[in-house]
């Protein structure tokens, strides 16, 4: 892999001086390369996950499983996984989570699985993002996490000291914190030796479409899941089958490209939009259209036309985004520069994310001029005379997916590390650059 040219620091955002026309091909779901390279690591042959994402979550994910003692072929773009062996290569690993919730909620599971013990440790802000619910599942369902010295573990750093199995069975966890929570069980809970049957007993559980992806990939696999009743999912013992799949294109991280139509009253098609798809991203169809933007399918995928007089032209939202929290960043950012007030709620939940992203919006998106109001569970966003300025990115690549539609609007807005999109999305500054 060629690395990236090195940006500026803080770099200028580019601005559209006219309507930008554009048709983009995105990488691959994060989301949906993470799950698959899990299950490919379970499964009961060797798989394929093609045009995986190539992204800092993605090859965490992959040095994870390599860590314990699946191989994963990463040089292409099609990539080859061989299921892990059952024991941990040198009786001892160690898991880098950086700042990827799918990594630290998804693979503690999977080493209980194998014999060894695993160390799990990641960024400095990952050691605050909330994990105990799982840990404390994973006890209860009989994988040791030799913390004899400091009680039962909340968060990171931690050991799963696995055996080779797991007993599995019945579990009841508070997941209103993170839909990760469960998705983490049910992914391995097919190779548990009684399965898993998991119950949510809490505020309701936010990102639910993300449990959904969860499950349809399990049942692409074989895996019997009974999720009929609401809170509650079981998935049966068994085993996971080996399989060739596509990755979508990413759809959350569309919102910026789709964001650049409706801000600079242009046309961005994304190329390969899913006709059906559990992505969270695809609610920004919904979103857009709401806000003013024309949204139409066309052969190459999915088009969005900003309204005539771009951003000035866009009508303020109010919107529940607690199933799709992961957009709220680029909505943010668009209400910001709308022309009627937004009321965004149902979205606590994301101060758990990367960042506090309700106070990191508040407070950039403010500094830049915009009337934001922070509550515990959203934002008020009122139209207000934006100007330049730098904005910080708290190591969140979602904000600074924020910050570059502000700029495309509005002059001298210079993002504070760029490079942090390199999370999900490879050299986003030059991509985002070539469309100007
Ligand atoms: O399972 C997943 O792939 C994800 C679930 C969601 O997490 P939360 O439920 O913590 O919001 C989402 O925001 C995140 O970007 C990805
Ligand atoms: C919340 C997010 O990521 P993670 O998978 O690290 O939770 C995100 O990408 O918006």
């Amino acid at each position: 892999m060629t690395n990236p040219p090195a940006v500026p620091d803080p770099w200028p955002a580019p601005t559209a001086a006219d309507p930008i026309e554009a048709t983009v091909t995105l990488p691959g779901s994060k989301s949906l390369t993470n799950r698959a390279l899990v299950l490919a690591a379970l499964a009961d042959r060797p798989s394929v996950v093609r045009r995986a994402l190539r992204s800092r979550d993605t090859l965490l994910m992959a040095q994870a499983l390599t860590a314990l003692g699946a191989a994963v072929d990463t040089s292409g773009d099609d990539w080859a996984v061989t299921p892990l062996d059952g024991s941990v290569p040198g009786d001892r690993a160690a898991v880098d989570c950086g700042l990827a919730g799918t990594v630290m909620r998804f693979v503690p599971p999977v080493a209980g699985l194998v014999n060894g013990s695993v160390d799990f440790d990641g960024d400095p802000h990952m050691r605050t993002r909330p994990i105990g619910e799982v840990l404390g599942a994973l006890t209860a369902l009989g994988v040791d996490l030799g913390d004899e010295a400091s009680g039962a573990a909340v968060g990171l750093p931690f050991t799963v000291r696995g055996t080779g199995s797991v007993p599995g069975g019945t579990v009841v966890i508070d997941a209103s914190a993170s839909s990760q929570f469960v998705s983490a069980l049910l992914l391995a809970g097919a190779r548990f030796d009684a399965g898993v049957d998991i119950r949510h007993d809490g505020k309701p559980i936010p990102s639910l479409p993300h449990i959904e992806m969860t499950i349809a990939m399990l049942r692409d696999r074989g895996v019997a899941v009974d999720d009929a009743d609401a809170n509650r999912w079981a998935v049966a013992p068994g085993p996971i089958r080996g399989i060739d799949q596509e990755i979508e294109p990413d759809l959350s991280n569309a919102a910026p490209f789709l964001a650049l139509a409706a801000v600079s009253g242009g046309s961005v098609v994304v190329r390969d939009w899913p006709a059906s798809t559990t992505q969270a991203g695809d609610a920004l169809r919904d979103l857009l259209a709401r806000m003013g933007c024309r949204v139409e399918r066309v052969t190459e995928g999915l088009r969005v036309t900003g309204p005539a007089g771009g951003h000035r032209s866009l009508v303020g939202l109010e919107a529940d985004l607690h199933d799709v929290g992961e957009l709220a960043p680029a909505v943010a950012a668009l209400c910001a520069l709308a022309s009627s007030p937004s009321h965004l709620t149902g979205i606590a939940h994301i101060r758990g994310h990367e960042t506090d992203r309700l106070a990191a919006l508040a407070k950039e998106l403010g500094s830049l001029g915009a009337g934001v109001e922070e509550h515990p569970d959203g934002l008020t966003i009122r139209p207000a005379p934006l100007r330049g300025g730098i904005f910080h990115t708290y190591a969140d690549h979602r904000m600074a997916h924020a910050g570059v539609i502000v700029g495309a609007a509005v002059p001298g807005v210079l993002i504070e590390n760029v490079g942090t999109t390199s999370k999900t999305f490879p050299d986003f500054a030059g991509f985002w650059s070539a469309l100007f």
